[in-house]
């Protein structure tokens, strides 16, 4: 089975039409899936034009099958491209792909997406109330609990890391990690990692929260009376979880290699040491969704958009470990 992947073109005055044409003339992606743009076309057809990375077939949905050697696009209606802005109608272009595209996988018209990135705030402007695709996704597809996780195959192994929270302020964290979120957080890691990931046996290794686990409650009390209970509670429901454990020391120490994953407490406790690892390479993938979602690790690259010099062979990685889950999905 050779899968159908929407791609979104993410925010168009960003780097997601770029790294979206490099990645379809990937000669190493073509026999792992069939690739569709989804987004402003005419913001493809221009981006393609001025850094030869054409020809581009308007389609007019996704049974429609682009020529040989052109990558074909669903419209979702012009955009404007203002390089590095941050603009109420670059979200909207944004928001209005992924739209489409949710759609498309739900309604089994495509059967992964592969989302480029988008401004935060520029979805802010255009008056999306979610975060970011995690979150918008969910409430589009009425997943009851997803999962955040970055994922990159290194030499020493595969690196997952999860996330309980995920974009929180920092000030809200201690009060979201509860032994409810962490559970819930754990058994949903575990199915996605043996549904969608082919890990047969999951084993999971849980951070603390705070500095040394709270080193006998002498660092804040939560890795005793939240954490360690939530791991427990996990174990006994059959979920192969560990912890906590101090999050310096253990990637310090390369302990994320003898796991199948990590789940840290918050975003930059565990994407800051994914980055410092795996920055380029790695997969940022939505687990608990009724549809297949993956995405760069990395975000807009406002600062050096439209200069042609963007790196697509993190999202290239995306395409492939969405045209993987794909095919495991519907095997
Ligand atoms: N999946 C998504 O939609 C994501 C969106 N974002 C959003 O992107 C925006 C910018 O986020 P930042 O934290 O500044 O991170 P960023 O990843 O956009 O940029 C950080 C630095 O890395 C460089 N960089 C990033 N990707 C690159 C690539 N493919 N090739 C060459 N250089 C690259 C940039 O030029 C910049 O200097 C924010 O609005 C953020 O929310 C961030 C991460 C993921
Ligand atoms: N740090 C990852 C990130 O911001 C991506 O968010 P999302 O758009 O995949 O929800």
């Amino acid at each position: 089975m050779r899968p159908t992947l929407a791609l979104t073109l993410g925010d168009p005055n960003g780097i997601g039409p770029e790294i979206v044409l490099k990645a379809a003339r990937d000669a190493g992606l073509a026999p792992l899936a069939r690739l569709v743009a989804v987004g402003p076309a005419n913001v493809l057809e221009a981006q393609a034009d001025a850094l030869g990375l054409g020809p581009i077939t308007r389609l007019d949905g996704f049974a429609d099958v682009a020529p040989e050697g052109t990558l074909g696009v669903i419209d979702t209606g012009d955009a404007e491209t203002e390089w590095g802005r941050t603009t109420a109608s670059g979200g909207r272009a944004a928001i209005d792909a992924v739209a489409r595209a949710c759609d498309a996988c739900l309604s089994g018209e495509a059967d992964g997406m592969v989302t480029a990135p988008l401004s935060k705030e520029a979805i802010s402007l255009a008056g999306v109330s979610f975060p970011g695709h995690t979150e918008y996704l969910q409430d589009r597809t009425g997943a009851p609990d997803v999962v955040m996780v970055l994922a990159s195959n290194l030499a020493r192994g595969a690196l997952r890391v999860a996330l309980t929270t995920v974009h929180e302020p920092i000030a809200r964290v201690a009060a979201l990690v509860t032994q409810e979120r962490i559970g819930t957080v754990l058994n949903t890691l575990d199915a996605g990692l043996r549904q969608r990931l082919g890990v047969p046996e999951p084993r999971i290794a849980v951070l603390g929260l705070n500095p040394h686990a709270s080193d006998g409650g002498v660092i804040g009390a939560e890795d005793l009376t939240v954490v360690a209970p939530a791991v427990e509670a996990a174990r006994a429901r059959g979920v192969n979880a560990s912890g906590p454990f101090p999050a310096d020391a253990f990637f310090g120490r390369g302990s994320w290699s003898r796991v199948d994953a990590v789940l840290a407490m918050y975003h930059d406790q565990g994407l800051a040491p994914f980055k410092a690892l795996a920055m380029g390479g790695g997969v940022n993938l939505t687990l608990g969704l009724p549809i297949v979602r993956t995405s760069p690790d990395h975000g807009t690259a406002f600062d050096i958009a439209g200069r042609g010099i963007a790196d697509a062979s993190s999202f290239a990685e995306a395409v492939r470990m969405a045209a993987e889950m794909a095919v495991m999905r519907n095997a």
